[in-house]
């Protein structure tokens, strides 16, 4: 390691700081060029280019192990996660998501329940005067996943554990007393899903064919059952992500708010219009700034050199808003993705790049766009009025969203 490199300034503070545009403001000063910094003590270079996708996502080029922080591990992805694998060890644990989350029946099932838990839930908002949407969206989509999944709803039908899943990802990025109610959070629910796992395996068969059975039976590549708190952290991988498309689900609100046309277009479109508006929702609104991984040896990018153990960070956020990949990148306008293009593996990357099976990419896409295309139609069809709030979206803070949760008054459908 070079010693200009062991004495760069670090950049923790100011990423925590400016959030979102961080990373694309040093990409812009840089030229495009490849940024070098320091994030928590550690060298770091960050990639920005569709060509940076591959890069990253070669394994011969970046690892996992090590790269995530304890702090992120504590709150959002869990000690021992997928998200921390490489190799043989990676791969046969993420063919258990995979065979969960990418087969098409079984994504069908759960935006069904999702648009059962939605019906009820409107019914009973039309009774209240306003409900914010974030909060509201997530107990649905809650409710519909630990259902889906054979994971008890949790106290207060739910609300209670959507509360939980939502503080997980709210808190990772931050550490105030948001990343507290995190790790509180996280702590809680791992402990009810051990014990849950070492039920399910007392108990035989009783829950099989369920995403907890499934995961409570899954042997890793050493032929062992994953130990009861992995396991549990996994089972949290798949009903806390999920749990997460409430921010999509915000996010299409605010869209339909902005442009009323797109409402319009989503009542009238069919399924068709609603998977382009997913899309459209997914490159368009912040989410994950950027991905972290590790240089396993002595790298070249673009001719500059980066040492092993360097942290390598992919500007996802920068991405999707760059005019070389995006014309008008600043325009909402879900018709770039008619026909299904260009959803190519490396350029939406709102959920990683990449093969989903064999890299780090997420296996929840297919339910994230199903979610989405399932119910955002029914938000546009929802009677409706939007009180005054702020609908301001901070780039500061990560992850973001409307500032009020995208408050809406609720009216009973017209008579007739
Ligand atoms: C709110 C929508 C979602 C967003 C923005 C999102 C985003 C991401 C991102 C950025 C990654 C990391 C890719 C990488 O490290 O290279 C990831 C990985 C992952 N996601 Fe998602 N995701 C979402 C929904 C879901 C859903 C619905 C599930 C499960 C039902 C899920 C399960 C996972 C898992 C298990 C991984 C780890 C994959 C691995 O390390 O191999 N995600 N997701």
């Amino acid at each position: 390691m070079e010693l200009r490199e062991i004495l760069r300034p670090d950049a923790t503070l100011p990423a925590l700081l400016e959030g979102y545009a961080w990373l694309p403001d040093l990409m812009r000063r840089s030229g495009g060029a490849p940024v070098r910094t320091r994030l928590m003590g550690r060298p770091a270079v960050a990639l920005h280019g569709l060509d940076a996708v591959p890069f990253f996502y070669d394994e011969q080029h970046v690892a996992r192990r090590s790269a995530l922080p304890g702090p992120v591990l504590d709150t959002l992805f869990g000690r021992g996660a997928v998200h921390t694998l490489d190799g043989p060890a990676h791969r046969a644990r993420k063919a258990l998501f995979v065979s969960l989350l990418k087969d098409a029946t079984s994504v069908d099932a759960l935006a069904g329940e999702a648009v059962k838990e939605w019906d009820a839930a409107t019914a009973e908002w039309a009774h209240r005067p306003r409900i914010e949407l974030f909060t509201e969206a997530s107990v649905v989509i809650t409710r519909a996943v630990c259902d889906w999944a054979g994971v008890p709803r949790g106290e207060d039908d739910g609300r209670a554990t959507a509360r939980d899943l939502v503080a997980m990802v709210d808190g990772f990025a931050t550490a105030g007393p948001r990343h507290w109610r995190a790790r509180k959070a996280r702590t809680r629910q791992e402990e009810r899903l051990s014990g849950l796992i070492e039920e399910v395996r007392r108990s035989g068969t009783e829950h099989s064919g369920s995403a907890l059975h499934a995961v409570a039976l899954h042997r890793d590549d050493a032929d062992e059952l994953l130990d009861p708190h992995t396991a549990a952290v996994e089972v949290l991988n798949i009903i806390r992500p999920t749990a997460a498309v409430a921010w999509f689900m915000t996010f299409a609100a605010h869209a339909m708010h902005r442009w009323p046309r797109q409402r319009e277009l989503l009542r009238d479109g069919g399924p068709e219009y609603a998977e382009a508006f997913a899309h459209e929702v997914r490159r368009f609104y912040p989410f994950a700034p950027f991905l972290g991984g590790v240089a396993v040896r002595d790298l070249e990018w673009r001719g500059e050199r980066i040492a092993e153990g360097t942290l390598v960070l992919l500007d996802v956020f920068g991405h999707h808003h760059d005019p070389a990949l995006w014309p008008d990148p600043y325009v909402f306008e879900p018709a770039r993705f008619a026909d299904g293009g260009p959803v190519g593996a490396d350029l939406l990357i709102p959920q990683g790049g990449g093969d989903t099976a064999t890299g780090h990419r997420c296996p929840g896409e297919d339910v994230t766009v199903a979610l989405l295309k399932a119910l955002v139609p029914q938000l546009a069809r929802l009677e409706h009025g939007v009180p005054p709030q702020d609908l301001s979206i901070p780039l500061r803070r990560i992850p973001t969203r409307p500032v009020d949760g995208f408050l809406l008054a609720p009216r009973p459908p017209a008579a007739g």
